[in-house]
């Protein structure tokens, strides 16, 4: 069997993950794990976990690591025979630690990108809260304006993407981000990709993930439904 590819995308909210994640998993057929995704998911099927969750999230919280991890790792350990890219997690030093528990990763993806990109970015984010699609108003908008492409349901925009939220996000984001950072850099498998518009990022990424994945590895381009 092919070597398989495990890849965590990090990077402050609004930076691209999930546009890069998203033109990874086409390109590169690895299936595509999103964190919220997950807590949305197990919320809906009211799992233990979704239930706990849903109380953190509902006071506008993150989910506390021992629920993440415990809603997360049993999932990646069915996922032994796919390759696979994270969104969203590990966003702790704890999480990184349990995850690196699970499995070795082949290669974390760092976005650095500068505030003012982030703030203009996220204030015009809109969002369609059921499935998680994200447009923007400018660089990937709607067919419809207001409307989900699929569903046709109302986009919604989130509080903490107005600026006066994002300057403490932003914060957050570094100060957590910095340890797994240096944990990664330390394996030698980080890769810290710089600028101001995705569409100049992504060659560098493309070219970079052309060089490690085999691709027989390539099979599966949908994002993991819930068993
Ligand atoms: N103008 C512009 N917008 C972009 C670019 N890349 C992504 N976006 C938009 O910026 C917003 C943030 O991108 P996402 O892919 O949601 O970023 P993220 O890192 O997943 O964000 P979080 O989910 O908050 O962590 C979205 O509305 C994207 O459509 C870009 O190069 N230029
Ligand atoms: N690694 C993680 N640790 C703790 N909470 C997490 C998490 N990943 C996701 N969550 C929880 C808190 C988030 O507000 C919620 C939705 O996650 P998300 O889709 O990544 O959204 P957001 O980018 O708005 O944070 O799920």
């Amino acid at each position: 069997m092919a070597k398989l590819f495990r890849a965590v995308i990090m990077g402050p909210p609004g930076s691209g993950k999930g546009t890069i994640s998203e033109r990874i998993a086409q390109s590169f057929g690895l299936a595509r794990l999103s964190s919220g995704d997950f807590v949305r998911e197990n919320i809906a099927a009211n799992t233990d976990a979704g239930v706990l969750a849903k109380t953190y999230i509902e006071r506008g919280l993150l989910v506390p690591d021992h629920v993440m991890t415990r809603l997360l790792l049993p999932r990646l350990e069915e996922m032994t025979r796919h390759s696979w890219l994270m969104d969203g997690f590990p966003r702790t030093l704890a999480q990184a630690k349990a995850l690196n528990s699970t499995c070795d990763l082949d290669l974390v993806i760092s976005l650095n990108i500068p505030y003012e990109t982030l703030k203009e970015r996220l204030s015009d984010r809109w969002i369609h809260p059921a499935s998680g699609r994200v447009y923007n108003m400018g660089f990937n908008p709607p067919h419809v304006q207001g409307r989900d492409d699929i569903s046709g349901e109302p986009l919604i925009q989130h509080d903490d993407d107005k600026p006066e939220a994002l300057v403490a996000r932003l914060r957050h984001y570094k100060d957590v981000a910095k340890p797994i950072i240096d944990l990664y850099k330390s394996k030698g498998i980080l890769h810290t990709f710089s600028g101001t518009e995705t569409d100049r990022i992504w060659p560098y990424i493309n070219s970079l993930l052309s060089t490690k994945i085999p691709s027989t590895s390539q099979t599966d381009t949908q994002r993991i439904p819930m068993p």
